[in-house]
């Protein structure tokens, strides 16, 4: 009898799902369909926190490029990783399992190497993982355009001048220090068997991948491979629901900071990634690439002229706590200071 599959917002057609064909490029936008795609970005935004990319025009192969490269930057001895750790100044590097922790009570089971400047002297050296560079790089400039094209539609969809967000987000990956996005590599290693830790037997261990938060920036890309294990909690809900995997697709997901600056019309995304049930699965490592696009440090958020847009009033929905720390002029500096100094060790 075949495996009853999960039930995911996926598969039961809950997330809206934006075609990005005929976008034309971030410097030659194809206007009509820019307009089209920052409605469409908006409603599912503001009703869900989330949306599908489809024909976005990154092929499937480079991301699978960069997730054996990155298992092969892991599989490197502890002494050779350790050149490559993060520098906590310009948040580029290896963050080791445990160096970064969202979720305090349980074991956090994730490497992650985040890029945050695409200098070929901050990555891992050729003899050590031949292709790293040649794939990364690429990457992530698709991914920086992909955010500017998203950046544009934003601004149509909330009645600012096309450029507006541009504008405050053009330092992304430049490596001049000026904007802290990253693309982060992300592996998540096989769990061991349930109640059988590193401690002793009678240890309760309890794993996560990823514990709950939302991203700090303006938006997150993120492309996963089909292991499953992100789950989010919908605008306005409070139960957990798992996404699951449309192969090929981006998914978009509100950050922090576009929730203040639209004075939670667009509320941050609370999201985790759990352990899945099972030993199969749990012996299956997983694998992401996170694109977190974040505004120029001196960007200060700007009162946007917020046009009704004609889609239904969001849910009521709660404000993460910290968001009410931060207040509309709070320089993009202080807040990503703020939230790198709660996550990081
Ligand atoms: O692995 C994922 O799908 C999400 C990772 C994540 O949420 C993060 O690194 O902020
Ligand atoms: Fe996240």
């Amino acid at each position: 009898m075949a495996a009853k599959q999960e039930e995911t917002l996926l598969s039961r057609c809950e997330i809206p799902i934006i075609d990005l064909a005929h976008i034309g490029t971030d410097v030659c936008p194809m206007k009509s369909v820019v307009r089209r795609i920052g409605q469409q970005l908006f409603t599912a935004l503001s009703t869900k926190g989330l949306a599908v990319l489809v024909n976005h025009g990154i092929a499937d192969e480079k991301l699978k490029s960069v997730y054996g490269d990155l298992d092969n930057f892991c599989a490197l001895p502890e002494g050779c990783q350790a050149q490559y750790l993060r520098n906590p100044v310009s948040n580029h590097g290896y963050v080791r399992p445990g160096m970064d922790q969202f979720d305090n009570t349980k074991t956090e089971l994730r490497h992650s190497f985040n890029i945050t400047t695409l200098n070929a002297a901050s990555m891992p050296a050729q003899e050590e993982v031949p292709e790293f560079t040649k794939h990364a790089v690429p990457l992530a400039q698709d991914l920086t355009k992909l955010s500017r094209a998203l950046l544009q539609a934003l601004a149509y969809a909330l009645g600012v001048p096309p450029g507006t967000f541009l504008d405050c987000h053009s330092g992304m990956m430049q490596g001049d220090g000026r904007n802290p996005s990253i693309m982060r590599l992300l592996y998540y290693p096989p769990v061991p068997p349930e109640d059988e830790g590193p401690c002793c037997q009678s240890d309760v261990v309890h794993y996560t991948r990823c514990g709950a938060h939302a991203d700090y920036g303006t938006f997150t890309l993120i492309a996963q491979d089909s292991e499953g294990g992100l789950g989010v909690k919908l605008n306005g809900s409070e139960k957990w629901q798992a996404v699951g995997h449309l192969p090929g697709a981006i998914l978009v997901q509100t950050g922090e900071f576009l929730a203040a600056w639209t004075a939670n019309l667009l509320p941050a995304l609370v999201h985790r990634v759990v352990v899945p049930a099972g030993s199969y699965a749990r012996a299956r490592s997983r694998h992401c690439v996170a694109f977190f696009c974040h505004p120029d440090n001196d960007a200060v958020l700007p009162a946007l002229p917020i046009r009704a847009a004609p889609v239904p009033a969001p849910p009521a929905f709660t404000p993460h706590p910290h968001l009410t720390l931060h207040h509309r002029l709070l320089n993009a500096a202080h807040h990503i200071q703020k939230r790198f100094k709660e996550t990081y060790a």
